[in-house]
């Protein structure tokens, strides 16, 4: 599916020679009010798609950054079904696509029809969920047919060929591309084989692919995004607006 939104995004970034850049936020980090003050502040940034995290009681992939996060949303009285809410107040006035990051269990629990419907309403154009691997991916990926919307698959390191094959055919929106073995936050160094895991992944998949994971200084945004067709940066991200530093958040988008 590559007349998705999410992936026409990107490739407009492709052909105008730039790389697109997606940062992650914790919704209602600080109270449910921050989350369109966020959005709309990194879409004036220029950022090319803002993928959402919902807080959840067992993150298992995240780091303490977004763990910390999440625990502030959670005692905000953070839900997934208040976030998609909040998000189609505002709806109009967002022009670029939005990525939902969520476990499986939140979706679960709201109704895999419901849910959807309810993400159609609030504009969102793909999803991100750890914990839902290829093969259980069926639950969701027939009630997603005609929505627009993208489920996005995550790549790992250690995927072996044959299942980067599997996992990026059915790719939608971008591949995932995790760049470190673990969980999410700032990481001083990559594995020296990025570059060339990043050529073979970009061989085969029928979508762009975006590089996350440990991506938390222009630096990084530079030298990592040269190997894919762009980056997401979360933690460092999540940090930034936490602590009311707006100048860090843009000096990663500019980067
Ligand atoms: O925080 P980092 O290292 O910049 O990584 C991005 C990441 O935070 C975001 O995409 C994300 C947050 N939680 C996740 C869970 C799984 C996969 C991805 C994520």
């Amino acid at each position: 599916m590559t007349d998705m939104k999410l992936t026409k995004a990107i490739n407009d970034c492709i052909e105008r020679r730039e790389k697109a850049f997606v940062p992650y936020i914790m919704a209602g980090d600080d109270g449910l009010e921050t989350l369109k003050k966020n959005i709309l502040f990194l879409q004036e940034a220029g950022v090319t798609a803002i993928e959402i995290g919902i807080p959840f009681s067992d993150p298992v992939a995240d780091g303490p950054v977004i763990q910390e996060a999440g625990e502030r949303a959670l005692a905000h009285g953070v839900t997934l079904r208040n976030v998609l809410k909040e998000l189609a107040s505002f709806n109009k006035e967002v022009t670029i696509p939005l990525v939902i990051m969520t476990y499986l269990n939140p979706i679960l629990r709201y109704g895999i029809d419901e849910f959807i419907k309810d993400c159609g309403d609030s504009g969102i154009d793909g999803l991100i969920i750890p914990d839902l691997p290829l093969e259980e991916s069926a639950l969701l990926r027939d009630s997603l047919v005609g929505s627009g919307i993208a489920l996005i698959p995550l790549v790992s390191l250690t995927s072996p060929p044959d299942r980067i094959r599997k996992i990026t055919a059915k790719g939608e929106g971008f591949i995932y591309a995790v760049t470190v073995n673990g969980i999410t936050g700032v990481r001083d160094g990559f594995d020296d084989d990025l570059a060339a895991h990043f050529e073979r992944l970009k061989a085969v998949s029928p979508v762009p692919v975006l590089a996350g994971f440990g991506i938390s200084t222009p630096e990084q945004v530079r030298t990592i995004g040269a190997l894919a067709d762009g980056v997401i940066v979360g933690s460092a991200i999540v940090d930034a607006f936490h602590r009311k530093d707006l100048q860090a958040v843009e000096a990663l988008v500019k980067a």
